[in-house]
């Protein structure tokens, strides 16, 4: 009985005897180096924005894989290689599964009602399974498969006619429409033209580009607590004001023509009625802001991230003709005569799929996956990482990494073939769709609209560079979502 009451005693003893002892060694741990910064501002000045995630890769390879930053008042950690990405998004996801909060993305998201900028917290879990459950299922994502065929097809007669008369085609144009299409389609029932009657307010692709402009700017307030004013000064908050107003009016005339009844065309079953009908079941949690902010997720999320990866597949394929021959090559000899490539031929495309990793492995769409902020103090590899430190984990850098990559800046599909590198994100080296609690939930409905446009443009046409055109660069844009700088412009002839 003594040694039954002795042992909890002397482990009750131990705890309250170490646990002072590891918050104080933890206290006295160093910070992951970083470079010198200034009073006040920190590194803020450093920072090149106009191609942050391979201006952090370079730092990366001077302060090592887990670098510290400070911006502002703000303690932020950039983590460079794949076995660190794993320590954030596996080992201690649950630390690093928050977002932190940002002014911009806070007001768009009426106040993170939505699924990518919400805390952790039981609303984001729960919003999640029932969105993963009813939105992003592979049931839900085969409903829309005629919405992708049809969008694809039209594209690819589209370029045909241009074809004919020998023009270059604008592909980073003809990409962007097609998956504004398919996603205005899927979440509401019509393409974003049939909103561009609007006189007083922008048409839907304006003010989308304005809420990436949103997320994308610098706001004061979110290093500089104290410093907020200077955001009204500047008009930064009036121009947020303006564009949640003018995306709320959209969101509201798209849900308002939803629950009319009559309304003429209407498809079965959008993303809008799914919402709304979720909204129904569960009036106590989910208002018309939550629908609203979950709307803006799939516009945003859902265009832009594929459209991209479309375009740098298709600018590796030019600069590296042997494997465009041998994609064209495989999906051809897979469809035959048929015309067009349909969804039911992709699991044929092992090579097609190889040449969609490659890309995202080279140029990730989202190079800094979003960001997140740990929950709590925690070490790594003997670093203290501070409670509420920004994390960016730099996709760009770990696709890159000389210690899981051989040749690792070579375009080579082939090291994709046979590997069972997954999309899921339970491997490390290629993180293109994040990992974890927080990965990418549109994944499926993202990789299936990928494949489906890049084997139609590569069965339907050959390629060449317009003439004149010696080589095509890979300058990219700034934001969230690394888009090719300059307009992809190639002449499509039919074989
Ligand atoms: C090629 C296409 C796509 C790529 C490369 C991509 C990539 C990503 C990445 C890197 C993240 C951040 C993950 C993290 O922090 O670990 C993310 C999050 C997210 N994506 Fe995607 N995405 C794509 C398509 C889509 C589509 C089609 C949708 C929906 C229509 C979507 C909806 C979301 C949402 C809601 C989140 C936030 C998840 C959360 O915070 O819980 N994505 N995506």
């Amino acid at each position: 009985m003594a040694l039954f009451l002795l042992i909890p005693s002397v482990v009750l003893l131990l705890l309250l005897i170490l646990l002072p002892i590891t918050r104080f060694l933890s206290k006295s741990l160093p910070l992951p180096p970083g470079p010198p910064g200034l009073p006040i501002i920190g590194n803020l000045h450093q920072l090149d924005i106009s191609d942050l995630a391979v201006y952090l890769w370079g730092l990366s390879k001077r302060y090592g894989p887990l670098m510290s930053l400070r911006l502002g008042n703000v303690q932020t950690l950039v983590v460079s290689s794949a076995e660190m990405a794993k320590e954030i998004l596996k080992t201690n996801d649950l630390v690093f599964c928050t977002r932190p909060i940002l002014t911009g993305q806070q007001k768009l998201s009426y106040d993170n009602k939505d699924i990518a900028w919400s805390p952790y917290n039981e609303y984001w879990r729960q919003m999640r399974k029932i969105c993963t459950l009813h939105l992003f299922s592979m049931k839900q994502v085969n409903l829309f498969r005629t919405v992708r065929e049809q969008e694809v097809f039209d594209m690819i007669d589209r370029i045909k006619t241009r074809s004919s008369t020998k023009q270059a085609v604008n592909l980073s144009e003809d990409v962007m429409i097609l998956y504004s299409n398919i996603i205005c389609r899927v979440a509401f029932g019509k393409r974003p033209s049939a909103y561009n009657y609007r006189k007083k307010g922008k048409r839907l692709g304006e003010l989308m580009l304005e809420c990436q402009v949103m997320f994308a700017n610098f706001f004061y307030r979110d290093y500089f607590p104290l410093m907020g004013w200077l955001d009204k000064l500047n008009g930064s908050i009036a121009r947020l004001e303006k564009t949640f107003k003018d995306m709320d009016e959209f969101y509201q005339e798209v849900i308002d023509e939803h629950l009319n009844q009559n309304q003429p065309n209407k498809m079965q079953d959008d993303m809008v009625d799914i919402l709304l009908k979720l909204k129904q079941d569960y009036s106590n949690d989910i208002t018309f802001d939550h629908v609203k902010g979950v709307l803006m997720n799939i516009l945003l999320a859902g265009t832009g991230t594929s459209a991209s990866t479309v375009v740098w597949a298709m600018t590796m394929l030019i600069k590296n003709p042997e494997f465009l021959k041998k994609v064209q090559h495989e999906v051809r000899d897979a469809v035959g005569k048929k015309g067009k490539v349909e969804e039911d031929d992709l699991y044929k495309l092992d090579y097609l799929k190889a040449v969609i990793k490659e890309a995202l492995r080279l140029y990730p769409a989202v190079p800094l996956l979003l960001p997140r902020e740990s929950r709590d103090q925690c070490i790594l590899e003997g670093y203290k990482i501070p409670k509420k430190t920004l994390v960016y984990v730099n996709a760009w850098a770990v696709g890159r990494d000389p210690k899981c990559w051989d040749r690792p800046e070579e375009f080579d599909p082939e090291r994709f073939m046979g590997s069972n590198l997954e999309y899921k994100g339970a491997d490390f080296e290629w993180i293109p769709f994040g990992s974890g609690r927080r990965g990418c939930p549109g994944l499926l409905m993202g990789t299936t609209a990928v494949e489906l446009a890049l084997s139609n443009l590569v069965y339907s046409f050959d390629w060449e560079l317009p003439e004149g055109t010696i080589d095509i660069d890979t300058l990219k844009t700034k934001g969230t979502v690394m888009h090719k700088k300059n307009e992809l412009l190639l002449v499509a002839k039919v074989p």
